[in-house]
């Protein structure tokens, strides 16, 4: 379980998070909210990119923001941005190979890690591709496969959803809901996708403007009237 109290963050005038405390249950969580309302924030708090917040986050007992960075990812937090990392020059099983590196795997073991996550994402006949030569579909299989491979606890996935077909989004969602599965890890995901969510998501919470307004079962939270007045942009009849 992770046991978030009291989370907030100022940028100058704009409060991004405003005393979030929520207690977010495996395997997988959406966050949803309109545009601006501090998903990203959210997760920016967890890999250690907010330099000034308060507040508090426990993962399965530990203190995550006491570490660091570094730190968080031995302990294994993952994440995947909007904006994604995928490096051009190295080839698909480099690009994860990468990510356990500073990990302390033995090199048996790193390579067991990065088979076998490439083999979960569905790129392993891509292994031995640049990056650059790769689709969409795949840069985003290979950033997946970055975040899957070793022994991740949480995985932080930031609208993967964005941009792909609906075909592309089914093969994306058997991955996410695969993930606890394959290797043990509670994912949080944003996504502005709700079908995505839905099909994912056992449980969803609901910023809006820095606040939590809405958590619990998915389909509870999509029929909330606030989450569905404020987000989905349905005003309820009188
Ligand atoms: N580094 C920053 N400096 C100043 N303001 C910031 C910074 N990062 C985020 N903000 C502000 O904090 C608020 C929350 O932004 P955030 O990106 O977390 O929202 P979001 O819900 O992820 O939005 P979107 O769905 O558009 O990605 C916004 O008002 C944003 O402009």
């Amino acid at each position: 379980m992770i046991d978030i109290s009291d989370v907030t963050v100022r940028f100058g005038g704009v409060t991004a998070l405003r005393d979030v405390s929520v207690q977010l249950e495996p395997p997988v969580v959406g966050i949803i909210g309109p545009n601006g309302a501090g998903k990203t924030t959210f997760l920016n708090v967890f890999s250690g990119f907010v330099g000034s917040f308060s507040g508090t986050i426990s993962a399965f007992g530990t203190e995550l923001l006491d570490l660091r960075p570094h730190q968080r990812a031995r302990w294994g937090l993952r994440r995947s941005f909007q904006q994604e990392q995928v490096v051009d020059e190295l080839t698909v099983e480099d690009n994860v190979r990468v990510v356990l590196d500073p990990l302390g795997y033995s090199s048996r073991n790193r390579e067991a890690y990065v088979a076998s996550a490439l083999e979960f994402t569905g790129i392993s006949s891509a292994r031995k591709v640049r990056a650059s030569e790769l689709n969409a579909l795949e840069r985003r299989m290979t950033e997946l496969a970055r975040c899957a491979a070793g022994q991740p606890r949480v995985v932080l996935l930031d609208e993967p959803g964005a941009g792909f077909s609906q075909r592309e989004v089914a093969h994306l969602e058997s991955v996410i809901r695969g993930m606890h599965s394959f290797n043990g890890a509670m994912t949080l995901l944003i996504d502005h996708d709700v079908d995505l969510i839905q099909a994912t998501c056992p449980s969803t919470m609901v910023l809006n403007f820095g606040s939590l307004i809405a958590v619990g079962r998915t389909s509870d939270v999509l029929t909330d009237a606030r989450v569905r007045a404020v987000y989905l942009g349905v005003e309820e009849a009188e």
